[in-house]
């Protein structure tokens, strides 16, 4: 079973991560991982954190030679910014630096629900872990997820849909590489040129107005075999996988699979994907209203998903809030924060995927090393074009 835990504050020393499942001889390189790292840096709209923080990983354990070995994987991040930090991060809001707790909860963070949920006086040790900082950790082990599917022939690409009032239109004829070129050539991973000029637009003007913005962005699968998930329990369906996988990140708040909440206004003859065979391509569809899923198993189409990310809650246009020690009202100020942070959810998005869609391949066929499991899926999808 592959599985992970992350750990680390957004203000602390480090971020880890523990991985436990992987199997052995995957190559891999922190370059490789680095990549991904630097893309979730990026997009138009972050605020200054990111011009602070270059994040770079470090294997700890269960890399040797370039190669996983089948132990637990360790891997590390280290914040930048903790040098700035270290003193208020030790203080734990003690004595001379009371003027730096944090008793002003945002709406829309995790600010006072969790401070009354865990009985703290001091919002920082809430919002510390509550940040999406934690992120750069689940991108860099979501990565290791991406580098085994891409060894059984399964590619990844996330794009941004939307921002805002503005939305992205898409060319069906669009195949994966020009997808996934069209996107990483956008600084906001939007593959519609014209759409991402108004996105920037409107981003600078919530920006001039202290306000801030989220949107959609969309995730594709290609080369997934038909076969994972199933449809014998809830939490054996794919989809259900996908969607708890998304909202798992930090300030997404719908998922789509498919034509998604689209379908719901159609009538079913323009919702379902007709069934076609042929000798060449076997069972096949002309559409994909269903997002390569059906009855919670990969139906051999590409995996299309999408979500909903609601505008960063913290803003420099204040909102009204109650102080937890004094119980006066206030209008929140603010030092720092993204305007919009959706291209940086969507290289999350990617990462959690992958790492969901690499779990399931590991279900399915089993195995210890990359060449068990490679065999292994080679077999059945010899066996699968003879059904
Ligand atoms: C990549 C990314 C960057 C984010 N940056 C900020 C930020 O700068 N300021 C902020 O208040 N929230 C930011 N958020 C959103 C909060 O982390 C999130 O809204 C908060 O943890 C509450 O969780 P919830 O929105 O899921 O309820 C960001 C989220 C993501 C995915
Ligand atoms: C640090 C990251 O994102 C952070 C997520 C975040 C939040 O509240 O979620 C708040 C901001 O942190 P800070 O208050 O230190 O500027 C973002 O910068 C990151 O993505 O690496």
């Amino acid at each position: 079973m592959l599985r992970f835990l992350t750990a680390g504050e957004s203000h602390g020393p480090v971020l880890t991560a523990i991985v436990e499942g992987m199997v052995s001889g995957l190559p891999i390189s922190a370059s490789y991982v680095n990549e991904q790292l630097a893309r979730r840096q990026g997009g138009y709209g972050r605020g200054g954190r990111m011009k602070i923080e270059k994040d770079q990983v470090q294997f700890l354990s269960g890399v040797r030679g370039g190669f996983t070995t089948g132990s637990p994987i360790t891997l590390q991040i280290s914040n930048r910014d903790w040098a700035n930090w270290s003193e208020i991060m030790a203080s734990g809001g003690e004595a001379k630096l009371t003027e730096r707790v944090v008793t002003r909860p945002r709406p829309g963070h995790a600010d006072l629900a969790g401070a009354i949920k865990y009985n703290q006086r001091d919002i920082r040790n809430i919002l510390e872990r509550a940040s999406a900082r934690e992120t750069a950790a689940r991108v860099a082990v979501g990565t290791l997820g991406r580098r085994l599917l891409e060894e059984m022939g399964i590619t990844i690409v996330g794009f941004v849909r939307r921002i805002g009032s503005v939305e992205a239109a898409l060319k069906d004829n669009w195949q994966a590489n020009e997808l996934k070129e069209k996107a990483n050539n956008s600084q906001l991973l939007c593959p519609d040129a014209s759409a991402e000029a108004a996105m920037m637009k409107e981003i600078d003007r919530a920006r001039e107005q202290g306000d801030s913005l989220g949107g959609v962005f969309e995730i594709h699968a290609y080369g997934v075999p038909i076969g994972l998930g199933s449809h014998v329990h809830w939490d054996r369906k794919l989809d259900s996988r996908l969607a708890g996988a998304l909202m798992g990140i930090q300030a997404i708040k719908g998922v789509e699979i498919g034509l998604g909440f689209t379908a719901a206004a159609l009538p079913g003859s323009q919702v379902h994907d007709e069934i076609f065979y042929s000798p060449d391509l076997g069972f096949y569809r002309r559409t994909n209203g269903a997002g390569g899923i059906e009855g919670g198993i990969s139906n051999g189409e590409p995996i299309v998903v999408r979500a909903a990310m609601k505008p960063i809650p913290t803003l420099y246009k204040p909102l009204l809030s109650v102080d937890i020690n004094s119980k006066e009202a206030f209008a929140a100020s603010v030092e720092r924060s993204d305007v919009c942070a959706v291209p940086a959810a969507c290289v999350v998005g990617e990462a959690v995927v992958s790492w969901e869609l690499a779990a399931v391949m590991l279900e399915k066929f089993g195995g210890d090393s990359l060449e068990e499991i490679k065999e292994r899926v080679k077999q059945w999808q010899l066996r699968i074009r003879q059904v």
